[in-house]
């Protein structure tokens, strides 16, 4: 499946096509937003002072190097930084704290107010770049678990079958977060109702994994040489080996796109074309940063169907369902506080509210741009320029092994025309076996007419 020639994954849900197209028109648009403008190549979150729901007295931090962030010092502030809290809603001006906060029924996840003044740090996004950390164990594990055991759903094709609650933490009460007993009654009535939501949840949290799992091996250090490298065996474990990963993979970046073309459709009606200033001291920053988020907008308009069916929560029983789905997410974007590297936390909390500003944009049908805090509007652009990471290297790494694959099959011939002796061709055939076989499937195009 890996080595279908000239197709890279197998997709029924989004237009691969235009993901295609999307990508080799942004992919040099993204870093003039990501990497070269104010606004966007930087972030203020609550790192080290919020509360992990799922343990106490949770010292496991990681102590590597690797997960350190710099923080910005007051000096090093931009000035739009500076001066973000002018565009909060003026509900919630006077925020001191910079908690995790639920502030609107329709958030899909807790934003760390960027008004607040204090637990908040500034960090340059740039400067911090989501990589291999060494961050991993038995933490890692009971991470990814309570956000797959806790938050995601168990989708039964079955209509029958009873208990699609997401899990026995929920029916033990062993989850810090419980579900309130009329959500409780949702579950219990809907079992097979929204299904194509609950399986977009478990989609988005898979695409997430698989994301940050890809940024890993694409940027991965390798001590013995004492070099960052790419880990072509790590991604094949972790991502490759798993079409359903890759999918994911594309399925967020066709999620995020979506949102993208939400936000071209309001900047077209809106008169002014301004919900949004970059940059308000500087004008030219400001017109800069504007055409080079419009372009992108616009690009992603010129496709703008890219999920096939995205008619989420259409129908009434559906909708009797949402809520708990986006508690569901607001309680993943909490276990983000329990992550015990800061780097890692730090990309894990922003890409889960770009996602969540996604879903909002999505979902809401009444969610304009200006209801958007600018750490959403940040998140949201980041986490498409980190998933346009991903896909990028989905490629880079399927090209790598079809490479590797053609110079073992010919490293074979050689051999056999070197007439190596027979037992010699043997041990080496029985070794190659699999890619030998891999080869010939390729050269005889059999995937293809799979
Ligand atoms: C929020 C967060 C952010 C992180 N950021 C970083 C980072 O920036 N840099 C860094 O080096 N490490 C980071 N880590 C750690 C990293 O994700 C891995 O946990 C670590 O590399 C150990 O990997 P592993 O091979 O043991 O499996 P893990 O990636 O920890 O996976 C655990 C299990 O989940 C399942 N699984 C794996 N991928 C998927 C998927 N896509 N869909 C469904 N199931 C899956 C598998 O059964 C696997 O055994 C982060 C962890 C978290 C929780």
């Amino acid at each position: 499946y890996l080595l279908l020639p000239n197709v890279a994954v197998r997709q029924t849900e989004v237009d691969t096509d235009a993901i295609h197209r999307m990508q080799s028109r942004v992919r040099t648009l993204l870093p003039v937003l990501t990497e070269g403008s104010d606004y966007f190549s930087y972030y203020k979150l609550n790192l080290y002072q919020a509360e992990c729901p799922l343990w106490e007295n949770d010292n496991a931090m990681c102590s590597s190097q690797g997960c350190a962030v710099d923080t910005l010092e007051e000096n090093e502030i931009p000035n739009v930084w500076k001066s973000l809290s002018d565009f909060e809603p003026s509900s919630k001006k006077n925020q001191t704290r910079c908690n995790w906060e639920h502030n609107s029924q329709l958030d899909y996840c807790y934003v760390d107010e960027v008004s607040s003044k204090q637990d908040c740090v500034y960090v340059s996004l740039a400067k911090n770049p989501e990589r291999f950390t060494g961050y991993s164990g038995d933490h890692t594990a009971a991470i990814w678990r309570s956000i797959y055991e806790q938050n995601c759903f168990v989708v039964s094709d079955d209509e029958n079958t009873e208990g699609l609650k997401s899990n026995a933490f929920y029916k033990s009460g062993m989850s810090p977060f419980q579900l309130s007993p009329e959500e409780d009654d949702v579950l219990s009535i809907l079992p097979s109702v929204a299904c194509e939501e609950k399986r977009m949840l478990n989609k988005i949290i898979s695409g997430f994994h698989a994301s940050i799992s890809s940024h890993i091996c694409e940027n991965y250090y390798d001590a013995d040489q004492n070099r960052w490298t790419k880990n072509l065996e790590w991604w094949l474990t972790k991502v490759g080996n798993y079409p359903d990963r890759i999918e994911n993979i594309f399925f967020n970046y066709a999620l995020l796109h979506q949102a993208l073309v939400q936000i071209a459709d309001q900047l077209e009606k809106s008169e002014s074309n301004i919900p949004l200033s970059f940059c308000p001291d500087n004008q030219a920053i400001d017109e800069r940063t504007r055409n080079a988020f419009e372009l992108l907008v616009f690009y992603a308009k010129q496709d703008s169907k890219v999920i096939v069916s995205s008619n989420f929560f259409a129908d009434e029983e559906s909708q009797k369902f949402k809520e708990t789905f986006r508690k569901h997410f607001r309680d993943i974007s909490r276990i983000m506080d329990c992550v015990g590297c800061d780097k890692c936390r730090l990309w894990g909390k922003l890409q889960i509210t770009g996602y969540a500003t996604a879903l909002k944009l999505l979902l809401e049908p009444n969610t304009q741009l200006s209801d958007l805090r600018p750490s959403e509007i940040v998140a949201l652009i980041n986490t498409f320029d980190r998933i346009s990471h991903s896909v990028q290297s989905t490629f880079w790494f399927q090209l790598r092994r079809r490479a590797d694959l053609s110079v073992k099959f010919l490293q074979f011939l050689i051999a056999l025309s070197f007439k190596a002796p027979t037992r010699e061709i043997l041990s080496f055939f029985a070794e190659q076996l699999w890619y030998i076989f891999y080869a010939i499937l390729y050269i005889c195009n059999v995937p293809r007419l799979i």
